[in-house]
C-alpha cells in the first residue's frame, strides 16, 4: 500500500518528465535532420559538372553529395554523361537534373526504389518523364517564377531583332553593304500594336510589363481561363483564333504539354496577319518547324524569334537558319548569372526540404 502510495504521488512528475522527453524529441529530430547529422547518409546525385558552388554547398550541409564530371547527360557528342549518371545513381534519394535531356526509365531503374525526390533546374519539365516519375512515386519539383524576368528579357529581345530584322541588317554590315531605303529592310513599328502573349504565366506577365513602356495598343491574351493579373496589367482574355487573327506581335509562352504541342502549324500561321512577328520563348516542338520554314519563306507572315527550337541545338545547315527573317538563339531564356543561380538554390532547396519532412517549395502537380 506504501509503494502504491509512493508511485501514485511521484506519478504528475513522472508524467511531466516524460512528456518533456517526448517534446524534446519531437523538437531534436527535425533539428538534426535539417541540420545534416541524420540526413548525411542521404546521397543527392547532381547531373553536370556546371552547379553553383552556393547550391552545391545547400546539398553538402545536409547530404552526401555525388556530381557527374560531366557537363551534360549524353551531350558532348559521347555516352560519357549517360555512363557517368548510371554509375551514380543507385542508392540516390534525390536528382538535381540540369539538362533538357531526358529521364529515360534506364535511370530511374538504375536508381533504385530509394529515388524520392527528381528536381529538375527548369521551369519546363516535360523531359522529366513525369508520368513514369507519378507511376513511380517520386516527387518532382521544377524552378517557375524565379527565371521569368530573364526569359521575358530575352522575348523582348526576340521581338525587337525580329521585326527590326537583326538578322538582316546584321548580314548588310558583315557584307560592307548598307541598304536601308524606303523599302528595303524597314521593320515593323510596336508602338501602336496589338500584343497577344500565348499563355499569361509567369513569363508571359513579365513579358506585358517589359513591354509597357513602348506604347502598345492592345495587350491580349490567350489560355485556359481568365487571369486575375490580367486587369493590372490591361490585358485582355480573347480566344486563340482571336489572338491570332488581331496580333501584330504574337508570344508563345506556355509549357509543352499534349495539348500545345504543335499549337503553331499550318492552320494556326494561317490565321496570323501579313505582318505578324511571331516569337516562341516556350519550347520548340510547341511549333510545326516545316510549317513556320514555308510560312516565313512565302511571306504569309513576317517573320519570327526563336529561342527554343527542334531539336537543340538545331544543325548549323538547318533550313530554318536560312531565312533573312528569322533570329534563333539558342536557348538562352534563363541564362544570366544571377537567374541561373537562383534556379540551382531553388533545385536544391527543394531537396533539402523534400528529404528533411518539410513542405516543397515549388512542386510538380504530377
Ligand atoms: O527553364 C526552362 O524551362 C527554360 O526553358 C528557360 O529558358
Amino acid at each position: 500500500m506504501l509503494i502504491y502510495k509512493k508511485v501514485l504521488c511521484r506519478f504528475p512528475a513522472m508524467i511531466t518528465r516524460f512528456t518533456q522527453l517526448y517534446i524534446g524529441l519531437l523538437v531534436a529530430i527535425p533539428c538534426l535532420a535539417t541540420n545534416g547529422t541524420m540526413t548525411k547518409n542521404l546521397k543527392v546525385l547532381v547531373s553536370s559538372n556546371d552547379y553553383p558552388p552556393t547550391a552545391l554547398k545547400l546539398l553538402e550541409d545536409h547530404f552526401t553529395v555525388l556530381q557527374s564530371r560531366y557537363l551534360n547527360f549524353g551531350q558532348e557528342g559521347s555516352t560519357l554523361g549517360r555512363e557517368e549518371i548510371l554509375k551514380l545513381i543507385p542508392g540516390c534519394s534525390a536528382l538535381v537534373w540540369i539538362s533538357n535531356l531526358p529521364i529515360t526509365n534506364e535511370i530511374l531503374d538504375a536508381a533504385g526504389a530509394q529515388l524520392k525526390i527528381v528536381s529538375t533546374v527548369s521551369a519546363g519539365y516535360n523531359h522529366c518523364n513525369p508520368e513514369e516519375l507519378r507511376a513511380r512515386g517520386i516527387q518532382l519539383t521544377n524552378t517557375p517564377n524565379v527565371l521569368s524576368p530573364a526569359v521575358a528579357e530575352v522575348a523582348v529581345g526576340l521581338i525587337l531583332s525580329a521585326s527590326r530584322r537583326f538578322t538582316e541588317n546584321l548580314d548588310q554590315v558583315r557584307r560592307g553593304e548598307w541598304e536601308i531605303g524606303f523599302d528595303k529592310v524597314l521593320g515593323q513599328d510596336l508602338r501602336d500594336s496589338t500584343v497577344g502573349i500565348i499563355g499569361l504565366g509567369g513569363i508571359g506577365q513579365a513579358v506585358v510589363k517589359r513591354l509597357s513602356g513602348f506604347d502598345v495598343a492592345r495587350f491580349i491574351y490567350s489560355g485556359h481561363r481568365e487571369k486575375p493579373e490580367a486587369k493590372a496589367l490591361r490585358a485582355e482574355f480573347v480566344s486563340q483564333d482571336t489572338l491570332l487573327e488581331q496580333s501584330d506581335f504574337i508570344v508563345a509562352a506556355v509549357p509543352l504539354t499534349n495539348e500545345t504541342k504543335l499549337m503553331i502549324n499550318k492552320e494556326t500561321l494561317g490565321k496570323m496577319k501579313p505582318n505578324a512577328v511571331f516569337v516562341n520563348v516556350g519550347r520548340g516542338d510547341l511549333v510545326d518547324q516545316d510549317a513556320l520554314y514555308d510560312a516565313l519563306k512565302n511571306k504569309q507572315i513576317y517573320a519570327a524569334g526563336l529561342d527554343v527550337t527542334t531539336p537543340e541545338p538545331l544543325p548549323k545547315d538547318h533550313k530554318l537558319l536560312t531565312l533573312p527573317n528569322l533570329f534563333v538563339l539558342p536557348h538562352i531564356g534563363s541564362a544570366t548569372v544571377r537567374t541561373r543561380r537562383e534556379m540551382a538554390e531553388l533545385a536544391a532547396n527543394n531537396i533539402v526540404n523534400g528529404l528533411t519532412g518539410k513542405p516543397l517549395l515549388s512542386p510538380v502537380k504530377l
